[in-house]
């Protein structure tokens, strides 16, 4: 059952928030979604999915991003969730990086974080089904995110190259089992098993990719991000995929910061790039 919490005209077409009681988390969940114009049963449209990083809800890629215009032009829903299970009830700790605002985007394994922290089976499964049972969209999917939410929207399109059609991502964390970010979160929800670790990380993950579901997969950086060097790493990935011939395109942008300056500096392209995949 969605509950319907605000409605907003833009670009030509609507911006509307909902909550709803989710059965991967476990809570209240709240998630967004852009309808481009003209978007109805009779004309449905492709989604691309958002995920956020460290800190951020629903909000800030709608409020921050700019994505609205081009969207709108192309034809693309957008559905931004949260970045965890949140409430009284949800264990929480008194940081930035763990816990509330940063599900990394797994199935936590470890108590008293796995009755909630399912952020993984939320994003691949409960929210697609949502959104496909109560919106006039179309199965057809791409995925994209920043930081924590770029490394979401990759390892999920690695682990799903079915059910997405490409994959992109902002200064995404590429390796989370090799930076403090992705250890600390990953022992936290996954305990000391490592190769449960692996499973949820993009460069392992890239490792054991099969050619016949490698998925077209943009990934913008700008150099002058202050967690380049120590938490996110993008040489890595490519490192594979050029080992590989896995089609990733890296593009890295000089003076660019970490922040969603960048990401509405460059977020059209993202569409652009999606579109051709979402239509073909
Ligand atoms: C709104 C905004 O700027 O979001 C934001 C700021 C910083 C970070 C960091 C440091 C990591 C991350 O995963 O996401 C993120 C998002």
């Amino acid at each position: 059952m969605l509950e319907n919490i605000s409605s907003v005209k833009v670009s030509g077409g609507w911006h509307k928030q909902y909550t709803h009681s989710s059965q991967s988390t476990h809570c209240t969940m709240r998630f967004a979604v852009f309808l481009p114009p003209g978007a109805s049963e009779a004309n449905k449209v492709p989604v691309l999915y958002w995920l956020s990083g460290l800190t951020c809800t629903d909000e800030n890629f709608m409020q921050k991003a700019g994505a609205f215009n081009k969207a709108a032009e192309l034809g693309i829903a957008i559905v931004a969730p949260d970045t965890s299970p949140r409430g009284e009830n949800v264990p929480n700790e008194d940081s930035y990086d763990f816990a509330q605002g940063a599900g990394f985007y797994v199935n936590a394994t470890q108590a008293p974080y796995n009755t909630h922290f399912n952020m993984y089976d939320y994003v691949v499964r409960e929210l697609p089904a949502l959104i496909e049972q109560h919106f006039p969209v179309t199965s057809t999917k791409a995925i994209s995110g920043h930081s924590m939410g770029g490394h979401g929207a990759l390892m999920v399109a690695l682990k799903n190259p079915t059910a997405f059609v490409s994959a992109s991502a902002f200064s995404p964390i590429v390796n989370p089992i090799e930076c403090p970010w992705g250890v600390k979160a990953f022992t936290g929800y996954l305990g000391n098993d490592k190769a449960l670790w692996a499973q949820y990380d993009s460069c392992e993950l890239m490792k054991n990719a099969e050619q016949a579901n490698y998925l077209p997969m943009l990934v913008s950086q700008g150099d002058a991000d202050g967690f380049l060097q120590e938490q996110l790493k993008p040489e890595n990935l490519v490192a594979i995929a050029d080992k590989k011939g896995y089609p990733l395109t890296l593009e890295m942008q000089a003076g660019y910061d970490h922040s969603y300056f960048f990401i509405s500096s460059f977020i059209d392209q993202h569409l652009l790039f999606h579109h051709q995949f979402l239509t073909a």
